[in-house]
């Protein structure tokens, strides 16, 4: 994945990555077809205008008219049918166009939002490794960015492409036949023009791109600092951030400038070189016309021809731009869709036990993050817990007790031994099935941006409003809830912020207390709670734990006096168990902590 991000932003990018597209295309194949059938008679229509003009001039207002009558696209028409025909093609092709404009809208609305989602889902069941390396800010921008992106390849530039080099074929073959002479010309001419042009061009987009990372620095740095205001303006720094904001804007400012000026420069080339190649042509055809070597309505229909090759062009160089940036997007995008969880469930996992209670067994575990693998976070672990028994994990910051909790839930991988739940080895089953076996608090519980009783909830989602309250009330919520304006109506606010961080670790237990996993994890519950409310907690906590296996982590050895067993824990190995008077009497590094603790 790291690499494959570094890759992204340099070298040309390959075309081929755009077709790993097609999956999200194919389904709506038959409008795809439909738009390029739209396209090729909007285009048709359009190479035919210029010939309706022809006619009108030649046989319309000529002197030639009459004699010359049933000549001609039109054939015998009045002049009223002239104008009557050209309006009758101006609206066919403006109904070719907005059916086609509309059909290929769709499809790139369509296949937008079907991508999107389906990377989203593949982020979600990404394992926690994936966003070690990979910023969550990251995933949004190509959430939102890539994919507005390949929208606007997919719903317009492509067809507009596709549309400009019908127009350009046609248009440049339309110009042969008329006059072979001064399409000869013209074609000299254009080399000789195009050359600058896309030397200009490149040196556009290359600005561009520079514009456009510019651009993702100021928001990065705004991103950042507007998620940790208050510690922005604890540290006095409101005005030094403005500084330095406005320090990026203003690259940004010079780089778009610089890159205008070009583009400025360009335009005023192009146009020039355009104009300049119709009237020298009109000149020279002007004088063909004089000598009666053509028609003035050949001539005019020839300028029009010339018209929409050079437009064609303009078109097409505008949407390589487009497709190549589309590719690089498509590339990060598919880097996404395809990225491989860490974490692999078998093709077949095995049922959970049936039991009651679940009883907990490692066996030799050996774990190394996969960030710092010559480090062992756990070292030879074994420890068996029984059915409903309460263990506290003790030990001193780092000795690795979430750890092990992130092992339980198999958000990482042992890297020696194994796990075993009611003796299955929980790489055997599926993650779905562990998961919903177990209820964890942890150390700083997340509160999503909707209301009391929706944060509940999300323990279990098909609760009952009346067994939401029941949760709420073992675990004391009710108690300020209660005090909130609309009660448990009331919106906790975006993650939670209109809550203090003891109401925070209540909502949690409430959504584990709801949950009725039959494995409660809880990493330091009550740390954030007052001595009173942690007494009022703890009954709470005590009901959900009743024939519950249930596994604490504590730094404060007074909440966990009543448990079955303690389990003390130091470098990542287990150096006691024992009851807490057991573990008092043995001298150790529980009885220095709580002699600390627990005697002063
Ligand atoms: N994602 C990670 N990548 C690499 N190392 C990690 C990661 N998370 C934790 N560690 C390291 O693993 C060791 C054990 O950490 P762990 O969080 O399990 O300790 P702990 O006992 O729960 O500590 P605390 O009581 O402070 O929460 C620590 O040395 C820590 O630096």
């Amino acid at each position: 994945m790291q690499q494959a991000r570094n890759d992204a932003g340099k070298g040309p990018r390959r075309l081929s990555v755009l077709s790993g597209l097609w999956p999200f295309l194919r389904p709506y194949r038959v409008r795809i077809a439909l738009a390029f059938v739209l396209l090729c008679v909007a285009s048709g229509t359009i190479l035919l205008v210029p010939l309706a003009f022809r006619d009108l001039i030649d046989f319309g207002f000529g002197a030639q008219s009459r004699e010359a009558a049933g000549q001609g696209l039109l054939g015998a028409l009045s002049l009223n049918g002239h104008f009557v025909a050209l309006f009758g093609l101006a609206f066919l092709w403006a109904l070719a166009v907005a059916m086609r404009y509309y059909t290929v809208s769709w499809v790139g609305e369509r296949a937008t939002a079907d991508l999107r989602n389906a990377v989203y889902a593949r982020v979600l069941s990404q394992s926690p490794q994936f966003f070690e390396t990979l910023q969550t800010g990251e995933v949004l921008s190509r959430l939102t960015g890539d994919t507005t992106l390949i929208q606007t390849v997919v719903g317009s530039s492509i067809s507009m492409g596709l549309r400009s080099l019908f127009q350009f074929i046609g248009g440049m073959i339309m110009l042969a036949v008329t006059s072979f002479y001064l399409f000869s010309l013209n074609l000299v001419l254009m080399v000789l023009l195009v050359l600058p042009i896309m030397v200009i061009g490149r040196k556009v987009r290359r600005l561009s791109r520079e514009s456009q990372d510019r651009i993702a620095d100021t928001s990065a740095l705004a991103g950042e600092i507007l998620n940790a205001m208050p510690t922005v303006q604890a540290c006095t720094q409101e005005q030094e951030e403005a500084r330095r904001y406005s320090d990026r804007t203003e690259t940004s400012f010079v780089t778009a400038i610089r890159r205008t000026r070009v583009r400025a420069a360009l335009t005023a080339l192009i146009i020039t070189a355009v104009m300049g190649t119709i009237i020298f042509v009109l000149w020279i055809g002007a004088r063909q016309v004089h000598d009666g070597l053509m028609t003035g309505g050949e001539l005019a229909s020839f300028v029009l021809y010339a018209a929409l090759v050079a437009g064609g062009v303009g078109t097409m160089a505008e949407v390589w731009g487009d497709v190549m940036r589309a590719a690089g997007a498509t590339e990060r995008l598919l880097d996404l869709l395809h990225a491989e969880s860490a974490i692999r469930e078998q093709d077949e996992p095995q049922q959970p036990a049936p039991a009651a209670q679940v009883g907990i067994r490692l066996d030799h575990v050996v774990f190394a993050y996969p960030g710092r693998p010559q480090v062992r976070a756990l070292d030879d672990i074994s420890l068996d817990i029984r059915p409903g028994e309460r263990v506290a994990l003790v030990g001193p910051s780092g000795a690795g007790k979430t750890s092990l909790f992130q092992l339980l839930l198999r958000y990482y991988d042992v890297t020696g031994g194994s796990v075993l739940i009611n003796g299955q080895d929980i790489r055997q089953l599926s993650l779905h099935d562990l998961r919903k076996d177990i209820a964890i608090v942890p150390q700083d519980p997340v509160i999503f941006s909707a209301n009391a009783l929706e944060n509940i909830r999300y323990g279990r989602m098909d609760a009952t409003d009346e067994e939401v309250m029941q949760a709420a009330r073992a675990a004391l919520v009710d108690e300020f809830i209660g005090r909130l304006p609309e009660g448990y109506q009331t919106f906790l606010g975006e993650r939670g912020t209109r809550l203090s961080g003891g109401q925070r670790q209540r909502i949690a237990i409430a959504r584990a207390i709801l949950k009725h996993a039959r494995l409660l994890l809880l990493d330091e519950a009550t740390s954030a709670l007052d001595a009173e409310s942690e007494i009022l907690v703890q009954q709470g906590l005590n009901a959900a734990m009743e024939g519950r296996t249930t596994l604490i982590i504590a730094h404060r050895l007074a909440t966990v006096q009543k448990v079955d067993r303690i389990v003390v824990m130091e470098g990542g190995r287990v150096v006691e168990t024992g009851t807490p008077e057991d573990l008092r009497k043995q001298g150790g590094l529980y009885s220095r902590l709580a002699a600390l603790q627990l005697d002063l």
